[in-house]
């Protein structure tokens, strides 16, 4: 458990407030190099780690702060510092530094950001080196404002607003900020000179001011370590580096509007942080509290930094002004509180590796316990507490029994240590180990349900394809036998409508198979996260709500698709009933379509019928010398070959046929 830092900076006297006191007298009273008094506010003296005075430079800073925060970084611990004062206290000077832009290292003005790009770097360079390769680091970084309780993402050139997420894997996150790979000092540097112009952009097209809104530049510091057994080891590090809102009280008096919102909101979010920090340090005291991280999105996003798992420091930056020591007072004692505050630091440390690389690990771990205890009996402690975890590649060495250079002491001692060692390793393998074999039961059952989604569509298509080949076929026949004119043009439509709806039904398979896989992960995410959370103060809405909301969702998503109808978007038996009935409904108009074909084909033959009489009388009456009125009558029934007329004019035939016979 390590306390978190503070280091107080009282920056030169302005020539403003020097016009307001009329004298170069501080407020501050250094009483030893760490422990100042505000005289003329109450006798209380206030004890700090660093106290950096008017004269402090800010390569001083960064060696107080700066750099050891980085190193606990490179070393996988998470790292915050907070620059925390009234306006104008130099908080920004302190972090950023005198510019909005850097020279690069020969800028003496540049502050503790810069400065820890620039030491980040360089040490990186110096582990991979140090490690032939086996050890390679990866860093990403993100810049978000929190400006009336709203998030906003400041490397994105429209600095849209983001929304704060939590889950078990990753803790409390960004939702879609964007993250930017930095790979040197000066890649660093323009991500967040970028971010810094946004900022400036932003507050002026909204008439804010920056000191009204808290800054937080995050960086991802990953490192992989390739092990001897093929296994990798993953450590990550969150550095946030925070330039807080002005400290002081914003008056609520005689403001309205967006200005009230905003003052309200500053107010708010700083009586959180300072809520929280009492909770804390009444939780240290032995007190039981509960802390209310949620009250607020700063104190929600940085709740690791503060009691959590970080490294955290605190500058405290003051004016010397007289004019301002009621403010400084109150900053000093703010501090003071946020010292007492106990973090638990440990290494984010995890192991990957494939299965037999870690069932080999556990073999060997299993090998080592056994020798351990065929030599002697050891008593197993509770685990290592330093929160540093040990490489697996460390070589463990089974004490031998009277050894010379060691006492019994000793070497119980070091065989118990490394029996927790290899238990706690163990332990981790095993777990990756379990974890692995979860994983590939899921996706085998993911793989399955595709696999009958797949047969299903499969099946499907077949029997669709099917359809489209009748209805052609009848098609076809029905233009070659059918007389002109007998299929309408609405039933043509119609025809042509249906096909084309098949035609995309079956075009439709692969979206609909994307859309499946992206319905199976949402709701297993949603499993997840209602598996995972913590049932009080988490904050979801009741599951059933979610589950409703879930499926409203995707059945909107499914309209959107234009595939809701013509494809059931929900594998589930009772959404594939509606394709069935579809189907159905197709069978039966090929079965009309079939009944007109058998009645036309019936029509066509009685005419042949008809006409092969027709052509009989015709040549009878030619033999007996018909006159012209029989001739032109013959004439119009070969026009006639199908038709209404046809019946008609083989009864007029028929007539005359039998008035001349
Ligand atoms: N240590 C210092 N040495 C010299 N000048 C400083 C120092 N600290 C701050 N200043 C100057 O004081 C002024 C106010 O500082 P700065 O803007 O950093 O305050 P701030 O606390 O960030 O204010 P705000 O809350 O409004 O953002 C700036 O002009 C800055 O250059």
């Amino acid at each position: 458990m390590d306390n978190i830092q503070v280091f107080m900076r009282i920056r030169p006297l302005s020539e403003d407030e020097y016009k307001r006191d009329r004298s170069t007298e501080s407020a501050v009273r250094m009483l030893a190099d760490n422990v100042v008094s505000i005289p003329s506010q109450r006798s209380e003296n206030f004890t700090f780690d660093f106290v950096g005075d008017e004269a402090c430079t800010q390569e001083e800073v960064f060696d107080a702060v700066g750099r050891r925060a980085v190193e606990r970084c490179i070393q996988g611990y998470n790292g915050t510092i907070f620059a925390y004062g009234q306006t104008g206290s130099g908080k920004t000077f302190t972090m950023q530094g005198a510019r909005d832009e850097f020279t690069g290292p020969d800028d003496e003005l540049r502050g503790l950001i810069p400065r820890c790009f620039e030491h980040l770097f360089t040490r990186i360079a110096e582990e991979e080196a140090r490690t032939n390769g086996r050890l390679k680091y990866l860093c990403r970084a993100s810049y978000i404002e929190i400006y009336n309780e709203t998030i906003y993402d400041l490397l994105d050139p429209l600095t849209r607003t983001c929304a704060m997420r939590e889950d078990i894997k990753r803790g409390v996150f960004i939702d879609g900020v964007t993250e930017e790979t930095v790979q040197d000092p000066n890649e660093a540097y323009d991500v967040f000179v970028r971010g810094t112009t946004n900022r400036h952009v932003s507050a002026t097209s909204m008439n804010r001011e920056s000191s009204r809104s808290h800054s937080v530049l995050m960086l991802v510091i990953q490192s992989l370590t390739q092990m001897d057994t093929g296994l990798t080891e993953i450590r990550e590090a969150r550095f946030n580096l925070v330039d807080l809102a002005g400290s002081e009280r914003q008056k609520l008096a005689n403001t309205s509007g967006m200005r009230l919102k905003e003052a309200a909101n500053i107010n708010k979010s700083l009586s959180t942080l300072g809520n929280v920090i009492n909770s804390l340090v009444d939780i240290g005291n032995g007190k039981s509290r509960h802390v209310n991280y949620r009250d607020s999105k700063l104190t929600f996003l940085l709740r690791d930094s503060l009691g959590g798992n970080s490294v955290t420091f605190i500058i405290a930056n003051v004016s010397p002004a007289m004019c301002n020591d009621a403010e400084t007072a109150s900053t000093l004692r703010f501090a003071q509180r946020a010292k007492m505050i106990r973090n638990k630091a440990v290494v984010n440390q995890d192991m990957q590796g494939n299965v037999p690389q870690l069932q080999a690990e556990i073999q060997r771990l299993k090998v080592q316990i056994a020798n351990l205890r065929s030599v002697r009996p050891v008593s197993v402690g509770d685990g290592d507490s330093s929160g540093v975890v040990l490489s697996p590649n460390s070589t463990l060495r089974a004490p031998s029994v009277g050894d010379p250079l060691l006492s019994d002491s000793d070497l119980t001692e070091r065989a118990n240590k490394e029996h927790r060692t290899t238990q706690f390793l163990l332990i981790l393998a095993m777990r990756k180990l379990r974890e692995t074999e979860r994983q590939k039961a899921r996706y085998a059952e993911i793989i399955l349900e595709l696999q009958k989604s797949l047969n299903r569509q499969r099946r499907q298509q077949q029997q669709q394809k099917m359809v489209l080949k009748l209805k052609n076929a009848e098609i076809a026949a029905l233009r070659r036998n059918a007389p002109i004119g007998y299929v309408t043009s609405a039933e043509n439509a119609a025809l042509r409508e249906e096909i084309t709806e098949l035609q995309s039904a079956i075009s439709a398979q692969p979206d609909y198979t994307d859309l499946l896989l992206e319905n199976i992960h949402m709701r297993e995410d949603l499993e997840y996260i209602y598996e995972n959370s913590a049932t009080q103060d988490s904050g979801l809405p009741k599951k059933s709500d979610a589950v409703a909301a879930l499926e409203m969702l995707i059945s909107t998503r499914a309209c959107s698709m234009d595939l809701q109808g013509i494809f059931p978007i929900i594998p589930d038996d009772n959404v594939y009933l509606g394709l069935e009935d579809k189907i159905k409904e197709a069978q039966h108009h090929i079965n009309d379509l079939e009944l007109q074909r058998d009645k036309l084909e019936f029509q066509i033959n009685s005419i042949e019928v008809d006409w092969q009489s027709v052509n009989d009388g015709a040549h009878k009456l030619a033999a007996t010398g018909a006159d012209e009125e029989i001739s032109e009558i013959i004439e119009s029934t070969m026009d006639c070959i199908v038709g209404d007329q046809a019946r008609d004019t083989w009864q007029t035939i028929s007539t005359l046929y039998s008035r001349h016979y």
